[in-house]
């Protein structure tokens, strides 16, 4: 999926990110001045706005901007939608797939809406436990279907580049409500999540 620019960043905000990146550069044993790093303050800057614009960001608002009346009552599942975040704990990305699904109660919602939620709460400072819960409450209280499931999996640089150091481990958590808190119901979404088109 193709980001698009950020059209215009609060010029105080970038200002005081550069100072301090500026500073980083500095503390890290580097020097801010010399080529290539020169304009690194401002490009982290602007980054980082990019990387937390969910803040400015109102899900509730988006999903009701698509909803439509409708008498569809099946599950509706939209999978592997990529996600980027930053772990609140070492602003450090973590990145993996969401896999949002809900039954209408006589409201649908465009489909781009689901993936956009999820990034709403991604582009924060996040832990994987909340951003999943904040998506399924959104679309809960905007949508008001019989349920809701969302399922994350993602891999989290902080425990891949330090600390830990495992390659490999993926974290997944989940979220249901209504209907999904039907081990049935639940056990199909996640039968659907696994399946491949091909
Ligand atoms: N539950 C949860 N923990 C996370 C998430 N992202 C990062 N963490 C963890 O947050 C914890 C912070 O632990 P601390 O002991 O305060 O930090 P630390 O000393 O840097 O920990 P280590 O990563 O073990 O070196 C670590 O265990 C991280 O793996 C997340 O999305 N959810
Ligand atoms: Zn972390």
């Amino acid at each position: 999926m193709a980001y698009k620019k950020i059209e215009s960043y609060d010029e105080a905000v970038t200002g005081g990110l550069m100072e301090s990146y500026r500073k980083s550069i500095e503390l890290l044993g580097e020097n801010p001045d010399r080529e290539g790093l020169e304009k690194t303050p401002e490009r982290v800057a602007k980054a980082m706005q990019f990387l937390t614009q969910g803040y400015q960001q109102d899900a509730r608002a988006i999903l009701n901007s698509a909803k439509f009346k409708e008498s569809y009552s099946e599950m509706v599942i939209v999978k592997d939608i990529e996600l980027y975040s930053l772990c609140e704990h070492h602003m450090l990305p973590f990145f993996g797939k969401a896999h949002v699904a809900y039954i209408p109660n006589g409201h649908i919602t465009g489909l781009s809406k689901i993936a956009r939620v999820v990034d709403v709460y991604a582009r924060r400072l996040q832990v994987q436990e909340r951003m999943t819960h904040e998506i399924l409450e959104a679309i809960q209280e905007s949508l008001q279907p019989q349920g809701v499931a969302v399922v994350i999996e993602a891999q989290h640089l902080c425990m891949m580049m330090r600390g830990v150091q495992k390659q490999n481990s993926v974290t997944t958590t989940s979220a249901f409500s209504g209907q999904f808190e039907d081990g049935r119901t639940r056990e199909e979404f996640l039968k659907l999540i696994r399946n491949k088109l091909s």
